[in-house]
């Protein structure tokens, strides 16, 4: 609360004023069918109530005489995660896990130990009541290859599809073309380039260096396009809003707080109740499922609890005397996540957002009585995704214009575990909150650096070892390289050249050796090395694959391999990464997990 109010309205009246005119608009009141303890059995027990669990929960109870119960470790959202343009000052608070990967040898340079802050969100809606909002499918191909390539049956693009447009309700600025969802639960609205000099320059500029302008979901595998996000009405459109919030209360839903699943218990191989430790009081229950159990705790969540209820490669589990359940040597294996390149310009128009302009009265008066002006959008307007080369058909590239340059130090440089040069080399105007400029991220779609999750001990409190493996793979520093140039290039471009924009390159004291130039790879490698950060998208903890296919922990059906009665939905079960941020795939993948749930339940019966 104290970095918020810093951002905001330090020591201002337009603060108090806006402080309580928040708190009357915002305030959620308190929530219905949230219990104290659960009852001693369910029909379905779903741990974790993030992206994916609120979907499943939902279609579970919707209709039905199911009864289920969720169990999430976090507590309830509060107001100020409902502000768009507040996602980064809900990390390090009681809704984020604050995890850190361990050192990592080949990037995270210009961070503390070179250790990089690995935000999950803690809370109802999980990660996506802390995320950036950006909502995209991924391209056509990536769905494609998990089945042709990966062995997932029935995941093509084709067979994907309905469940996207099941998901969502898109607000297009343009014509509807028919190919997307416009009755779902997750709201998607599209951002006014028309109104962003700087976001009207970045789409010209793409357009300019070939690309097509379009909708990257579902339409354009390669191309541009203005951020689509999930705010409505001005706030944050999360899993918890979209899909749970709706039906508690129903009879046949119990949802339980501040309670986190510590074991999984098995009679012989089937997974039939989960133990739970209410975190306020200490009291330990165990809850049984009659019909399945769902692991939704994301990709850190799912495989750590699959190892502490032994469940993972055999040696690991037997060192740490955990007695096995199922040998299965791919949990917590295969971990990929995207890593960023900030890349900050400088503006000699006012063309952007700035802290002070974020604080200013008219700013505060337009949100918190309109639901409109900077406040209500996340500050991503726009965003891209290229070839590696001209010859190529492939998404690899991906940049996402962020369209603030004065960012908080106080929030920016926590968040990330910047060290202190390295943050203000990378942000030069970060101590200027009327300075105007933007950030571009670069990064690779579908980097081939494969990281670890496992554990040290087996007491469920302490947290696993993250350890991404940033960097470590060629193709990666070579991907990334190539998405910074693409920006810079963009940067170069008339539309974006008559804003007054030029490109700050970082001065960070592990590359003094190189020259200080886009001309130079090796100052490039060490730039993205130094000043990468996570691209905030772990996934593929416990992938889906074929039978036959030694690296996957579920089938296509998303059953963990080895038992009965336990299913996996969450992001750890992506086999490869879709080309761009995850969320609303997580939501589509719930959404057809929910289908099999059901159907499995009645062919059992
Ligand atoms: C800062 C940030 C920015 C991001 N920006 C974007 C973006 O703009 N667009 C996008 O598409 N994606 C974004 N992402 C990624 C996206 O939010 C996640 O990929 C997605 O929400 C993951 O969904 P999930 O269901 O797999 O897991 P989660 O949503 O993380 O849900 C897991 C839930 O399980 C709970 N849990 C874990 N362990 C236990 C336990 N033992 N007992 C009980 N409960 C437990 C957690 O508290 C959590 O609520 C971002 C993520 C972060 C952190």
């Amino acid at each position: 609360m104290i970095q918020i109010s810093s951002l905001l309205w330090k020591g201002s009246l337009v603060g108090l004023l806006a402080v309580i005119l928040g708190a009357f608009f915002l305030w959620p009141g308190s929530t219905p069918g949230i219990k104290e303890f659960p009852q001693a059995e369910y029909d379905f027990v779903i741990i974790g109530a993030g992206t994916a669990g609120s979907v499943v929960a939902r279609r579970l109870v919707e209709g039905t005489n199911n009864s289920v119960l969720i169990i999430e470790a976090g507590g309830e959202p509060s107001w100020i995660s409902s502000i768009p343009l507040l996602s980064p000052s809900l990390q390090m608070t009681s809704a984020d896990w604050g995890y850190k990967t361990v050192t990592q040898a080949r990037a995270m340079w210009g961070l503390n130990d070179q250790q990089a802050a690995w935000p999950r969100g803690k809370v109802l809606g999980g990660s996506s009541s802390i995320y950036y909002l950006i909502h995209t499918w991924g391209a056509k191909q990536d769905f494609n290859d998990w089945e042709k390539k990966k062995g997932c049956t029935d995941w093509s693009f084709q067979n994907v599809l309905p469940f996207f447009q099941k998901s969502e309700a898109f607000t297009s600025r343009k014509k509807q073309t028919g190919h997307r969802g416009y009755k779902g639960p997750l709201h998607v609205s599209e951002f006014d380039a028309s109104q962003s000099p700087v976001a009207k320059g970045f789409l010209e500029s793409a357009r300019d260096a070939g690309l097509d302008i379009g909708d990257l979901n579902g339409e354009l595998e390669l191309g541009a396009m203005p951020c689509q996000s999930n705010i409505h009405q001005g706030k944050r459109w999360t899993g918890f809003q979209a899909y749970l919030k709706p039906v508690l209360g129903l009879p046949n839903l119990d949802v339980v707080i501040e309670t986190v699943a510590t074991r999984l218990i098995f009679e012989g191989k089937r997974a039939t109740a989960v133990e739970i430790l209410k975190i306020p009081t200490g009291d330990v229950q165990h809850v049984r499922a009659r019909k399945e159990i769902i692991l939704s705790l994301g990709t850190v969540g799912s495989p750590h609890l699959l190892l502490l209820s032994g469940i993972g490669p055999q040696k690991d589990l037997e060192s740490l005397k955990i007695p096995v359940v199922a040998s299965i040597p791919a949990v917590g294996q295969g971990l990929l996540d995207q890593l960023n390149v900030p890349m900050y310009f400088h503006l000699s128009r006012p063309a952007s957002i700035t802290t002070s302009k974020v604080r200013s009265l008219g700013q505060m008066w337009n949100y918190f009585v309109k639901g409109k002006g900077v406040l209500a959008e996340s500050g991503i307007e726009a965003l891209l995704r290229a070839p590696m080369s001209q010859s190529s058909l492939d998404p690899a590239l991906f940049l996402m214009l962020f369209n603030m340059g004065s960012v908080n130090a106080d929030i920016f440089a926590k968040i990330a575990n910047f060290k202190d040069d390295a943050f203000r080399t990378s942000f030069p105007d970060s101590h200027n909150d009327s300075k105007e400029g933007f950030i571009i991220l670069a990064s690779c779609l579908h980097a081939r650096s494969r990281g670890e999750i496992y554990l040290t001990s087996s007491d469920p409190s302490v947290a696993p070892v993250i350890d991404p493996h940033y960097l470590e793979e060629d193709y990666d520093v070579k991907c990334t390289i190539q998405a910074m140039k693409l920006a810079a290039r963009l940067a170069k471009s008339e539309p974006l050249r008559r804003l007054g924009v030029k490109l700050h390159l970082p001065d960070y004291s592990e590359c003094s050796q190189y020259n200080q130039t886009m001309r130079d790879p090796r100052y490039l490698e060490c730039w993205a090395r130094t000043g990468g950060i996570t691209g905030y998208h772990p996934m593929s903890t416990c992938r889906m694959g074929s039978d036959d296919n030694p690296d996957s922990v579920v089938d296509s059906k998303l059953r963990v391999r080895g038992v009965k009665g336990l299913r996996i939905v969450d992001g750890s079960v992506f086999p490869s990464q879709t080309s761009g941020p995850p969320n609303a795939a997580i939501v589509m993948v719930a959404e057809r997990a929910a289908e099999f749930i059901m159907e499995d339940a009645v062919s059992d019966t």
